[in-house]
């Protein structure tokens, strides 16, 4: 379990990123991490994957406070940042430790669930973007991290593969078990993928809401009862805004994304 207790990070020229948060993630949850640019979201990302150690609070992985980069806590950016001089399955077994043979068809296992098998010998520069970014998820997996997170991991693809890479990503998960902490832009991503979501605003970025997804999985895209509750989200956030007078802020950003409607239930925090 992934426990954080207010937590803030300040960096050397004095910006705070984000401030006092508090949250929890259970084994085999996933968590959507939604909010207005600038807002913390990568910084928060960074503290948690050990990347940046300088922050006020704490940070608990099964209770023991986090101390710098941590084995069973996995990443996946946006760009896949493969290594070029490796092949596809060499990326993939590399972080494993032991016996090759053995960490070979382990990554291959993995490269079999990402779709890519018989590409083990190719290198990333003959790769797409959606192939490359298969082959991260298969390197982050492969080491079965209890925490895996992700930063806009498919920002940077089509719409169609972005589709494919969020479903094999849940099938992956299942497999897994791992906890997953999504940051995203995407509204739709956000909702289809995760068990609840965190919602950051301001800057420094404040946590303001937590949102439960009830709708059972495997979900739908097109369903009538999650468009419902994303339109009822968007209401209840719009008003949020205007009660911190950060009208103009929120409304671009869920502007951004105009064919978000779906329905979540709603949790305050206390
Ligand atoms: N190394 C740094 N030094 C000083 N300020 C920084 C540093 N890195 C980020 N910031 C600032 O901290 C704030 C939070 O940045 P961060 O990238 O975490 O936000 P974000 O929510 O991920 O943004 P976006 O949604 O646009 O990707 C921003 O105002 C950013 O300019």
């Amino acid at each position: 379990m992934l426990t954080l207790k207010t937590v803030t990070r300040t960096f050397p020229n004095g910006k705070m990123a984000f401030r006092d948060l508090s949250f929890e993630a259970q084994p085999h949850e996933v968590i959507g991490i939604l909010g207005t640019s600038g807002c913390g979201k990568s910084s928060l990302l960074r503290v948690i994957a050990g990347l940046d150690s300088e922050y006020q609070g704490s940070i608990l992985i099964d209770q023991a406070p986090l101390q710098g980069i941590h084995e069973r806590v996995g990443v996946i950016f946006q760009e896949p940042r493969l290594m070029p001089w490796l092949n596809v399955i060499d990326n993939v077994s590399f972080g494993l430790r032991g016996d090759s043979d053995t960490n070979r068809k382990k990554a291959l296992e993995f490269l079999q669930l990402v779709g890519l098998e018989g590409f083990e010998r190719h290198y990333p520069k003959e790769l797409s973007g959606g192939m490359a970014q298969r082959v991260a998820i298969a390197r982050s997996l492969v080491t079965s991290p209890d925490i895996l997170l992700l930063d806009e991991p498919f920002s940077a693809l089509d719409a169609f593969t972005k589709m494919q890479l969020q479903d094999l990503l849940l099938q992956v998960w299942k497999k897994c078990q791992s906890t997953m902490l999504l940051v995203t832009h995407d509204i739709d991503e956000a909702l289809y993928l995760s068990d609840r979501l965190l919602i950051l605003r301001g800057q420094p970025g404040e946590l303001v809401e937590v949102i439960e997804v009830t709708e059972s999985r495997p979900r739908s895209r097109g369903s009538e009862r999650l468009a419902r509750q994303k339109q009822e989200i968007l209401q209840l956030l719009h008003l949020t805004a205007e009660k911190t007078g950060e009208v103009q802020d929120d409304t671009n950003i869920w502007e951004r994304h105009p064919a978000a409607r779906r329905e979540l239930s709603f949790k305050g925090l206390s």
